[in-house]
């Protein structure tokens, strides 16, 4: 544990606790908020505290900027059946697990004035002849760090806001006091707004949508998965409620929350990551979540903490699934409405049961871009730009996000993944293709030099079992580790004995993402059978809701408690 985080006491209760303590029994603190990132491989600050990594004998970098234009160019190359339901999912993956501090939203236009990075500032500078921000008299970004401390030795290390578990903190919040304001204190609920009828998020202070995490109105999109949840959460709470009339709110609310996080596990275990990685690489890991038994795999000695290398480095590299073009509607015989990306439309506009329902077919209907090097300039020249022409460059953010947090290089994470170190340049041809490797040794001084995420993204490999465009295997590696640790290490993992009656754990294996959209979007008759996929060109059937099972909740009527 970092020597900065105070252990803290642990009440009993059966529940888990909202900011992720007291789950592990020998480390009170362990994957609990406002507590370090972990890391894979140790840091790599070029002075061995806190300055972001740098080259070979000390070599300047490549400008973040300056690869993206050279290596990650925008082309449409989507998924051949996966949907933008599932790249949104992935967001929401990202969100339960980590939130780095302070750099969100876009960072200060003064970090650009300081030539040399501080504790609170890099820059990343935009070439003359970039394609896209000199007409606009962009010559720089600043890049506000996050923030960190000192934990191991003399290096720093980056805490995450949010409890490091995958245990739906951004439906309930990281910690007591979120969690309170958004409960409604009767019947287990939590708080909503009425929209015509129909619930929706309640309004923050502030105005715009409260939930148990801040980015909920990134994108129409993850506000529209964000609602699911609450949605789901009420629905269920109702059930309880009136098969339970002895239980109190607290009772209704945290047995809810135990079925809804149980859900969430389920599905992102059982549906969406072998989606991710591949079947094979699920079932070779034993990720499968246990259905019909209870599963034995827990492991206290086991670190569920979100590593640094995974969150910043290996699984942004799913920002490359994001597609200019999302739209209400599209789909299900709706007409394509307004866009749904960064220029287009503000989360708020889901805010009517037709738009709702809108915003859920345009990402179960509309694909999703391929995890490869080709990135979506909505996100590489848009980002947050409201009504300005041009915004940020999330990649390039991403590329430099990896060197402040003094991850390793591309070379670090193949000995990590059992490839072998790339001594000379050519080393690389068991996992690049050779026209990239050479623009890599133009922009490079060494092979030691390149960056986790040009290097992965630049990956191609062959996967009978898979599609064209699917994680390459250094980021599939680190995936893996991320997912293992996440369940393995996780006291609460619903599969495991002690969180639920047999006939309940058997129960919750009738969710899906399918029955969960039957359930809470106003209006919705038919749906993708397997919401990750759509319809039709090779993915799924489109299936009427009456005919999708769901879980039978009477295995929750108190007299059937053993
Ligand atoms: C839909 C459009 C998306 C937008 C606009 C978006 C935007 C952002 C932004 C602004 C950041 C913070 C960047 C920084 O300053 O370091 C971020 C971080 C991140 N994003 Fe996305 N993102 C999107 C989709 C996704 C998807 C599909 C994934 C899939 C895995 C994802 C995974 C992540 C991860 C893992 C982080 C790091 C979180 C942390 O450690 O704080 N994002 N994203
Ligand atoms: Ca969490």
């Amino acid at each position: 544990r970092c020597p900065n985080t105070p252990a803290v006491s642990c009440p009993r209760t059966p529940w888990r606790s909202f900011d992720g303590s007291c789950n592990n029994p020998q480390d009170s603190t362990r994957g609990m908020a406002n507590t370090p990132l972990i890391r894979i491989l140790p840091a790599t600050y070029a002075d061995g505290r806190h300055q972001p990594r740098r080259g070979f004998g000390n070599a300047t970098l490549p400008s973040a900027r300056l690869l993206v234009t050279t290596f990650l160019p925008d082309r449409n190359a989507p998924s051949r059946s996966s949907n933008i339901m599932f790249m949104t999912w992935a967001q929401l993956v990202s969100h339960d697990a980590a939130r780095l501090q302070a750099p969100f939203p876009r960072a200060n236009s003064a970090c650009c004035d300081a030539e040399e990075p501080t504790d609170q500032c890099s820059r990343i500078p935009v070439p003359d002849d970039d394609p896209f921000f000199p007409r606009f008299g962009v010559k720089c970004f600043g890049v506000g760090r996050a923030a960190a401390a000192p934990c191991s030795g003399t290096a720093f290390e980056q805490n995450s806001l949010v409890s490091h578990y995958l245990d739906a903190s951004f439906v309930y919040g990281s910690n007591a006091a979120t969690a309170n304001r958004l409960r409604e204190g009767r019947g287990g609920r939590l708080r909503t707004q009425v929209i015509m009828g129909q619930e929706f998020l309640p309004r923050s202070a502030g105005g715009g949508l409260d939930a148990g995490d801040g980015r909920v109105t990134i994108t129409p999109m993850l506000a529209l998965l964000q609602t699911l949840w609450l949605l789901e959460h009420n629905r269920v709470a109702r059930r309880l409620s009136d098969m339970n009339v002895l239980w109190d709110d607290e009772r209704l609310f945290q047995e809810t929350r135990r079925i809804v996080i149980a859900q969430w596990q389920l599905i992102t275990y059982r549906d969406f990551l072998p989606k991710l990685i591949g079947a094979a690489a699920v079932d070779k890991n034993g990720l499968r979540p246990s259905v019909t038994s209870f599963s034995q795999d827990y492991d206290p000695s086991v670190d569920a903490s979100t590593a640094n290398d995974f969150t910043t480095g290996a699984f942004r590299s799913f920002h490359s699934m994001v597609a200019n073009d999302v739209r209400f509607g599209g789909g299900g015989g709706e007409m394509p409405g307004r866009p749904m990306l960064l220029s287009g439309v503000p989360a708020e506009a889901i805010l009517s049961p037709t738009n709702f329902r809108r915003a859920a077919l345009g990402t179960l209907f509309q694909p999703r871009q391929g995890q490869d090097r080709f990135i979506a300039a909505e996100i590489t020249t848009k980002m947050f730009a409201g009504n300005s022409p041009f915004g940020g460059d999330l990649l390039a953010t991403d590329i430099q996000r990896a060197r402040d947090n003094g991850l390793g290089s591309y070379n670090d994470y193949r000995e990590q993944c059992n490839l072998p170190r790339a001594k000379e340049w050519t080393d690389f041809t068991d996992t690049i293709p050779s026209q990239h490797i050479e623009a890599l040794s133009e922009h490079y001084e060494k092979p030691d030099d390149v960056d986790v995420m040009v290097g992965g993204l630049l990956e191609q490999w062959t996967d009978s079992s898979s599609e064209p465009s699917f994680t390459s295997p250094v980021f599939r590696c680190l995936v893996v580790d991320q997912f293992k640790r996440w369940k393995t290490g996780d006291s609460f993992f619903f599969d495991r004995l002690g969180q639920f009656a047999l006939a309940q754990l058997r129960t919750l294996n009738d969710t899906s993402l399918a029955r969960i959209l039957c359930d809470n979007v106003p209006g919705i008759v038919s749906v993708p059978r397997d919401a990750f996929s759509r319809p039709g060109a090779g993915g799924t059937q489109e299936v009427r809701c009456s005919t999708i099972r769901g879980i039978n909740l009477n295995a929750w009527r108190e007299a059937r408690r053993g």
